[in-house]
């Protein structure tokens, strides 16, 4: 899992560091990390220009074009304040680096191999002056590659939001990566997020990235003694006679993902449609493990009764889509509430808008009011239990953003719930699971495909467990 720290972390653990080694810098090693780099992607012989701005971010920007300049590349140097880090200055002006105002760094955007980004960092308010924007802009509508010295300039560094900003072609962070390197939309802007050590010491984060090997480790591979029982039985209720798809794309993410067994419950036309596609389901109440509940259910007036009828079993459910505006007071323990932004914002009352504001704390107060983890979908897709520990699902590429993704997603988790995982480890892995399947495939693919790419992925992690 990768840790996300905040600025505020960051500050207080450089200055934990300042006091245990008085007279050494740390900005030494940062601008060296960011000179190597600005070296590789504008080659021996590009000309960079460096945008700098008065605190210690311009710093980095500084001493890093005085190494740039020592290793003979043409430096020029934009400081967008009145004031600026002042050994940075000296180091850079004895390199031979060239100052210059806004008209010629302006001019130089088109001429340079790279704009190195060293505006603000983890000190600066969210978005940027009109003319450095000005310069951000046509960096990128020229294509000039930019490197963002530990983010995009402009960004709120603790947030998701997008703001005016550089877009970054690389970035390069320090000691951990913030939520605006790995939060959409905010990530978009960071391109290629490299995070160096630069020596301090850290606490815990406040959210963790999913990783391909997270996944890998925590999927429930059958052993050579698992049966189809005791790899898990997946009850599905789900589909209306207006929503038949959504049934049988719940039930072909289960069987992809690896159901021991599915008994689909749900009504006609889609009992029918299952019955002659997808033969290994069996259909008719029975023992489960797990339910799936809501996807495709419509706005039906029975579904609050439909939905107490499959969790008087106490087993944990996957409650999803119209089953979310019908929860009872209490529920099984283990569910997990799989909700898009507009169904978490019915759900708690609120607006939408709310809720992409504040994704994190909306799911949160969801999860405590109802006692269930809750995985919100989206861009990024967040995993938050009801003690506010909060995970975020490995990103994958924008086409799985399709009508029946979401049906997909539930019968993947409800097969991970009923194989024994713990919801917030049900919902962390089969949203991974979904979005690297997805990455395997770029392109417009049917959620239903990608379905299949998930059995093809899950298949390469099984082989490895039986070596
Ligand atoms: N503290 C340290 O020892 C280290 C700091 N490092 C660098 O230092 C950065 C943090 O430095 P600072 O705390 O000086 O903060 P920044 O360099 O991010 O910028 C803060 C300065 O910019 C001004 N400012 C903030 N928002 C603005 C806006 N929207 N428009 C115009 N001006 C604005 C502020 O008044 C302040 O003077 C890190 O991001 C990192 O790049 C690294 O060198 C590693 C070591
Ligand atoms: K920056």
């Amino acid at each position: 899992m990768i840790g996300v720290q905040t600025a505020d972390a960051i500050r207080v653990a450089e200055q934990v560091w300042f006091e245990a080694h008085r007279g050494e810098g740390l900005m030494g090693r940062a601008a060296a990390a960011v000179a190597a780099h600005a070296l590789e992607m504008a080659g021996t012989h590009g000309r960079v220009l460096v945008v700098v701005g008065r605190g210690n971010n311009g710093g980095d920007g500084l001493f890093a074009a005085a190494e740039l300049a020592r290793h003979g590349l043409p430096v020029a140097i934009w400081p967008v304040a009145e004031t600026m880090h002042e050994q940075g200055r000296v180091a850079a002006t004895g390199a031979g680096c060239r100052f210059v105002g806004v008209v010629e760094a302006t001019e130089q955007v088109a001429e340079v191999d790279l704009v190195v980004d060293a505006v603000l960092g983890i000190g600066g308010r969210p978005g940027l002056r009109p003319d450095v924007l000005a310069l951000a802009q046509e960096a990128e509508a020229l294509g000039v590659p930019v490197l963002a010295v530990d983010l995009p300039s402009g960004l709120d560094t603790d947030s998701h939001q997008l703001q005016d900003s550089f877009h970054a072609t690389r970035t390069i962070t320090f000691a951990a990566r913030k939520a605006c390197h790995v939060l959409q939309p905010a990530a978009s802007r960071c391109g290629e997020v490299v995070c160096v050590d630069i020596g301090i010491e850290l606490g815990n984060s406040v959210l963790e990235v999913a990783e391909a090997g997270d996944v890998a480790v925590r999927w429930p591979v059958p052993g050579p003694t698992s049966d189809k029982y005791s790899r898990g039985v997946v009850g599905i209720d789900s589909g209306s006679a207006q929503y038949p798809g959504a049934a049988v794309l719940g039930v072909t993410g289960a069987l992809y993902a690896g159901a021991g067994m599915i008994r689909f419950v749900g009504p006609e036309p889609a009992d029918a449609i299952i019955r002659a596609s997808l033969p290994s389901v069996t259909h008719g109440e029975g023992r489960v493990q797990a339910w799936l509940c809501g996807s495709g259910w419509g706005s039906a007036d029975d579904n609050r009764a439909r939905l107490e009828r499959r969790l008087a079993d106490g087993v944990p459910a996957v409650i999803d889509a119209d089953a979310l505006s019908v929860l009872p007071e209490h529920l099984p323990y283990g569910c997990l509430l799989t909700p898009h932004a507009g169904e978490l914002a019915r759900l708690l009352g609120a607006e939408r808008a709310e809720v992409e504001a504040d994704p994190i704390g909306s799911a949160h107060r969801a999860a405590e009011r109802t006692g269930a983890v809750v995985l919100l979908k989206g861009a990024s897709q967040y995993i938050v239990q009801p003690d506010g520990r909060v995970r975020v699902a490995v990103p994958g590429p924008s086409w799985t953003a399709q009508a029946g993704s979401g049906d997909v997603l539930a019968g993947i988790c409800a097969t991970l719930l009923a194989a024994g995982l713990p919801a917030a480890d049900a919902g962390l892995v089969g949203a991974s699971v979904q979005a690297m399947a997805a990455a395997r495939r770029p392109g417009p693919w049917p959620p239903d495909d990608i379905a299949h790419e998930v059995a093809a992925l899950v298949g390469n992690w099984g082989e490895l467990s039986c070596r």
